[in-house]
């Protein structure tokens, strides 16, 4: 049920922040530090934001939490090199979360 949906939500998003790789995606780009990155990415996604609309009641079920996360993945996919330290992070989450969501199936 949706209640023990938003459970499992609030253990993944803990266990991603816990990660050694989250460090570029815990808070939202500074769009203005970030040259490019507000004309690009048409949707900003962070973990942060994702906390606050999870704590706010805004994720329905579990698969409106989980396209938040990858949108946060397929942001930095677009916008970084692959090899770059924040291409490469963003690879590791990505691969981590689809374990452990996939996991609790
Ligand atoms: C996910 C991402 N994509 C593109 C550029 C930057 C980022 N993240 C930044 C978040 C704040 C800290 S940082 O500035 O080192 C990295």
């Amino acid at each position: 049920d949706s209640s023990s949906e938003l459970a499992v939500c609030h253990m993944l998003l803990a266990e991603l922040e816990a990660h050694r790789c989250a460090w570029p995606f815990l808070t939202p780009v500074n769009h203005k530090a970030v040259p490019g990155y507000k004309k690009v990415i048409k949707r900003p996604m962070d973990f942060s934001t994702i906390k606050e609309k999870l704590t706010s009641n805004h994720y329905l079920n579990l698969e409106t939490f989980i396209a938040d996360i990858n949108l946060v993945f397929d942001n930095c996919k677009k916008f970084n090199e692959d090899q770059s330290e924040i291409g490469k992070a963003g690879y590791n989450m990505k691969r981590f979360f689809n374990k452990r969501w996939t996991e609790l199936l």
